[in-house]
């Protein structure tokens, strides 16, 4: 093969023939040598080398002619040979290259222009502009032309509103933009920002290795808030609209930031993304704010838990969508690789039969010595390189924020318990019929296979047996196309060897031994399996005596360890003692004269009652919307330890919110004082909850002190009221577990009761529980009414027993 050492020599022979016969690159290139026309030509990558060889002498002039040359030759071809995609000089590179050479020849002016063509012809390429701008700075500066800044402001969309209300604007900067804008936030809406933001704030992060993280370089609190969050948000999107023109419906959510002591962010760039990233997203980083609009908010991963609430599943069906994507391009990358290379095998032997038939003039034979030498070594790295990196960098990254193994064992403890409290058969369960009602949704063999191995994890056998005998079933009717069987490729045999184990370990043995018999007629070729076969037939035969050995069996199955009742769905409820009503409350509070509360008495000892149609539907949806993203884990407290902790006998996730946090939670909160006469100044802070799949909350009480902690000045909670955010398709009753009463959400409405008895001593039989969502997203909110402050509203009574209300 020829050595770079030929090149040199081939072009050097180049240059002196261009010399001798004073022929224009340009001419060489098309084959014209000389006057005479020939039917070979150059390649751009031909050109490209010689104008190399000029480059490496410092003759610009000759190596920008050769770039011309290249740049001709280029357009000439409109079907490159196969060299062109490994060599690849593009337009773009070209044109870039031309550049450069001509700021050597210090022709700015030149230089800008072929700049702009490369732009112009470019992908999206961020490093690129960076440089454009940079060289048409250093022009402006050198010519005196610097843009005057009205007129770079007009490149902006101007709005038709800012004619009638102009903004105000100091530009600090042409290039970066840099502007403020005076006045635009009045005090009022100031205010309002801060009082909202006060009770979220938390420890700013920052995105280290692609992971977030407190930091010390970023000492702050903050919290965000979607662009449509209330009236301030909603304004100061448009305001940012009108004020740069750029469109804000993608643009990310508000960020309020407080600095607390020393408070400080130091040196770093608002962006996120790599140049890399930013093409394989295929945009533009370079125009201000739309940086920002492309980082999408993953939030959500500082507090993982996906399975604890079903409020933000739709993230990670986004996420989801994502990672197709980045797939998709990887395959898109892959392919044209296996493309290159065949496409390249195709015109080399269309090249050598056209070649072999024509004489061998100077620039056949150039053009062969520098393919011979340099090409097939491209063709090689080519090959070796890997491609892609990029994509599967992306996937590593997005790794954190996706279910991790707590999430999925969260997930099927939520359907254990969801079985267990509503006894369902996992066959029902796999095929959509939950508690009595079909559902188009089912579940896949895979996914029956992932509960059976977590309930073995467990030693639940026989409902380990039950869930892999329902993926059996489906993997038999399944036809087998998904993408995961592709990836995960399991067996029919290995479903009946692992329904063999359970078996085994249930003590069944003549089962165990039909599910090992099945496994080796599945794969009658696999020793393996048969070996394991005949050992369990011989100890059985050998041995009546159970095979198992294992002393956990008597964990038999679902729900025996739960604090659920099995009245969750509703159809034990006793007969009601006494004769119960509806009624127009008007009485606790003068304003009820004008807004009587629809009350519906539930049981009059303890007092148990609904405040039906209390909050309006648009009231529940601004609630639920402004929670939404805020939402993390809910905790409960251990009193021995006094420590909170994430616990499995309570999957929701919660968040706090001050009662005078806005007008919508102020005027709730008096609504609770008007139903009940009772003094809500010292109530507790609101807390909204979302449950998962599953989600429940374990049977409990709500105040927190002992009898004999009680009276000492702490206060407790009097009183409960469960507002009901939205309604549940099935599931997710609160059930009065002492009282066997189930009441069902109600959208709107509200579950109110007191928890403490007229002595001020816990009332055992309010111990309630929330019942495992079915199907559906239960939000609910909750507001205690604590017994300090009571204590002229609700006086004691000698009786015993609360008087009614009215
Ligand atoms: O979700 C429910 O129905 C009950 C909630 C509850 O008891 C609580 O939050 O204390
Ligand atoms: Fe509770």
């Amino acid at each position: 093969m020829p050595k770079l050492k030929d090149i040199r020599d081939a072009s050097e022979g180049m240059t002196k023939i261009q010399k001798v016969y004073s022929m224009s690159a340009s001419d060489m290139a098309q084959g014209i040598l000389d006057g005479i026309k020939y039917n070979s030509s150059l390649t751009a990558s031909d050109c490209v080398t010689v104008a190399q060889h000029y480059s490496n002498l410092s003759q610009w002039a000759s190596a920008e002619k050769w770039i011309i040359a290249g740049l001709k030759s280029l357009k000439r071809n409109i079907l490159q040979p196969e060299l062109q995609l490994l060599r690849g000089p593009s337009i773009t590179e070209l044109a870039k290259v031309l550049g450069l050479i001509r700021i050597k020849r210090l022709d700015y002016e030149g230089a800008l222009q072929a700049y702009q063509v490369a732009l112009k012809k470019s992908p999206p390429d961020a490093k690129l502009y960076e440089e454009h701008q940079y060289l048409e700075s250093m022009y402006l500066k050198l010519f005196g032309l610097d843009p005057n800044i009205e007129e770079y402001d007009n490149s902006y969309k101007s709005e038709v509103f800012s004619l009638c209300s102009p903004v105000k604007k100091e530009i600090l900067s042409v290039d970066p933009y840099i502007a403020l804008f005076h006045d635009v936030i009045s005090q009022k809406e100031q205010k309002i920002l801060q009082s909202v933001s006060k009770i979220h704030l938390m420890a700013s992060t920052t995105i280290h290795n692609n992971n977030k993280a407190v930091k010390n370089y970023r000492i702050s609190k903050s919290v965000w808030y979607a662009s449509d969050y209330n009236d301030v948000t909603k304004r100061l999107t448009t305001f940012m609209e009108q004020a740069t023109g750029y469109d804000m419906k993608s643009s990310e959510l508000f960020q309020v930031i407080n600095y607390g002591l020393g408070g400080r962010f130091d040196g770093h760039e608002d962006y996120l993304l790599t140049d890399k990233l930013v093409l394989l997203l295929g945009v533009f980083l370079f125009l201000p704010f739309y940086q920002c609009l492309l980082v999408e908010d993953y939030n959500f991963t500082v507090h993982t838990r996906f399975s604890r609430s079903v409020a933000n599943m739709d993230k990670l069906l986004k996420l989801e969508e994502e990672l197709a994507l980045n797939l998709e391009k990887y395959a898109e990358v892959l392919m044209l690789k296996a493309n290159t290379i065949k496409w390249g095998v195709q015109l080399m032997a269309y090249r050598h039969i056209e070649e072999s038939t024509l004489a061998w003039d100077y620039l056949k034979s150039y053009s062969l010595t520098v393919h011979m030498q340099a090409d097939w070594l491209r063709w090689q790295l080519f090959i070796e390189k890997p491609v892609g990196l990029e994509y599967l960098d992306y996937m590593k990254s997005i790794k954190p924020s996706l279910p991790q193994s707590w999430d999925f064992n969260d997930a099927s403890e939520g359907l254990r318990r969801m079985q267990g409290v509503y006894q369902l058969k996992a066959n029902d369960i796999s095929g959509g019929l939950l508690d009595g009602v079909k559902y188009n949704s089912t579940f896949s063999y895979l996914d029956c296979i992932s509960m059976a191995q977590h309930l073995m994890n467990q030693s639940r056998w026989e409902n380990a047996a039950q869930w892999t005998q329902a993926g059996i079933k489906l993997f038999k009717s399944t036809k087998k196309s998904t993408e995961l069987e592709l990836i995960r490729g399991l067996k029919l045999e290995e479903f009946y060897n692992t329904l063999a184990f359970s078996l085994v370990q249930q003590d069944e043995s003549q089962l165990a031994l039909e599910a090992s018999e099945n496994a080796h007629k599945s794969a009658p070729h696999d020793a393996e399996i048969f070996k394991a076969y005949q050992k369990l037939e011989n100890q059985i035969l050998s041995n009546p005596i159970p095979v198992n050995n294992n002393n956990n069996s008597h964990l038999k199955d679902q729900g025996e360890d739960l604090q659920l009742p099995r009245c969750c769905n509703g159809r034990c409820e006793i007969a009601r003692k006494f004769s119960l009503y509806c009624l127009y409350n008007t009485k606790t509070s003068p304003f009820l004269r004008l807004a009587p509360i629809k009350t519906e008495l539930l049981s009059k000892d303890p007092y148990i009652a609904i405040f039906h149609d209390v909050v309006y539907p648009k009231e529940l949806t601004r609630i639920r919307t402004a929670c939404k993203s805020h939402l993390i884990a809910s905790t409960t407290i251990n009193y021995t330890s006094n420590a909170y902790s994430v616990d499995s006998y309570r999957t929701s996730k919660s968040v706090w919110i001050p009662t005078d946090s806005n007008n919508l939670t102020q005027r709730i909160t008096n609504l609770v004082g008007d139903a009940t006469g009772l003094e809500m100044t010292t109530s507790e802070m609101f807390q909204v909850i979302n449950y998962g799949i599953g989600g429940l909350f374990e049977a409990h009480m709500d105040p927190v002190l002992s009898n004999a902690a009680r009276f000492n000045g702490t206060d407790d909670r009097f009183a409960t009221t469960i507002f009901w955010l939205s309604d549940v398709e099935q599931g997710g009753a609160t059930i009065f577990t002492k009282l066997n009463l189930t009441v069902f959400p109600q959208s709107g409405s509200a579950l109110f009761w007191y928890n403490l008895d007229n002595w001020g001593n816990e009332d055992k039989r309010t111990e309630h529980a929330g019942c495992p969502v079915i199907v559906g997203s239960k939000w609910i909110m909750t507001k205690w009414v604590t017994d300090m402050g009571q204590e002229f509203r609700k006086p004691c009574y000698k009786s015993g027993v609360f008087p009614l209300p009215f």
